[in-house]
């Protein structure tokens, strides 16, 4: 196995993402954000832009997953589009990009094909990974070679929009589990308790990826003011 995915094996990948508008927008605060992932024991990052990438590496040194969100005009592919995007992060040196590998048209009217053959013809050693939004194109992207795939987009396409990774009793991940032969599987998106996360881990994923429950405050607090509400 790749010394990158030993290194991730059965453990948590903290999601440092604050988009601008949000309160913790900033690279800074990401890079402390990795680090209290770091010591609450996290063993990977996953985060958006270089200078957050950049910030976030001076702190820890544990594998990161890099993606660069970016919206070309009407194109609903914001996630890590274009070769542009792939070339910033691979600059930085991140172990692990993620793009999106849905069956949407990219900008550019590129296919996930031809995307996923130049990237590979740049960047052999990279290692890629897949947010996908269904059990179908994680099939599609482990065939076409991604070394990772993950329902990302779960809940985010029109298809499955506001869909959860627990809705349906998990079905889609032990789906993709089952189904995907040679990628590792993460669980991501959604991932809102340690009770989930270990409910998802017990279905054989490699890891699990965890982002707002942990990054975002004013989502946390909003459950608690939700909770108090009721
Ligand atoms: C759909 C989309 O844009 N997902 C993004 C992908 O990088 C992030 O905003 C999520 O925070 C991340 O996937 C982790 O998920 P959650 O925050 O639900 O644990």
């Amino acid at each position: 196995m790749h010394h990158v995915l030993k290194k991730i094996e059965k453990g948590l990948i903290v999601s440092c993402q604050a988009l601008e508008g949000e309160p913790l927008h900033g690279s800074d605060i990401m890079g402390r954000m990795a680090l209290a992932a770091k010591e609450g024991g996290a063993v990977g990052i996953r985060a958006n832009s270089v200078s957050d990438i950049i910030e976030i590496k001076k702190h820890v040194e544990l594998p990161v997953i890099g993606i660069i969100k970016q919206v070309y005009g009407d194109h609903s592919v914001f996630i890590t589009p274009t070769m542009k995007e792939i070339d910033a992060l691979a600059e930085t040196g991140v172990e692990i990009i993620a793009t999106d590998a849905t069956n949407r048209i990219r900008p550019n009217e590129c296919d996930l094909v031809t995307f996923y053959q130049e990237i590979r013809e740049k960047y052999p050693d990279l290692l890629l990974m897949a947010d996908v939004s269904s059990v179908e194109e994680a099939i599609f992207a482990d065939k076409l070679g991604f070394d990772i795939v993950a329902p990302t987009l779960y809940g985010y396409t029109e298809e499955t929009n506001g869909l959860k990774i627990d809705d349906y009793n998990y079905d889609v991940i032990k789906q993709i589990v089952k189904k995907v032969t040679k990628a590792k599987v993460l669980a991501e998106g959604n991932v809102s308790t340690p009770a989930i996360a270990r409910s998802v881990l017990d279905y054989n994923v490699h890891a699990v990826v965890v982002g707002g429950a942990i990054t975002r405050p004013q989502l946390i607090t909003k459950k608690f003011v939700e909770a108090l509400q009721s």
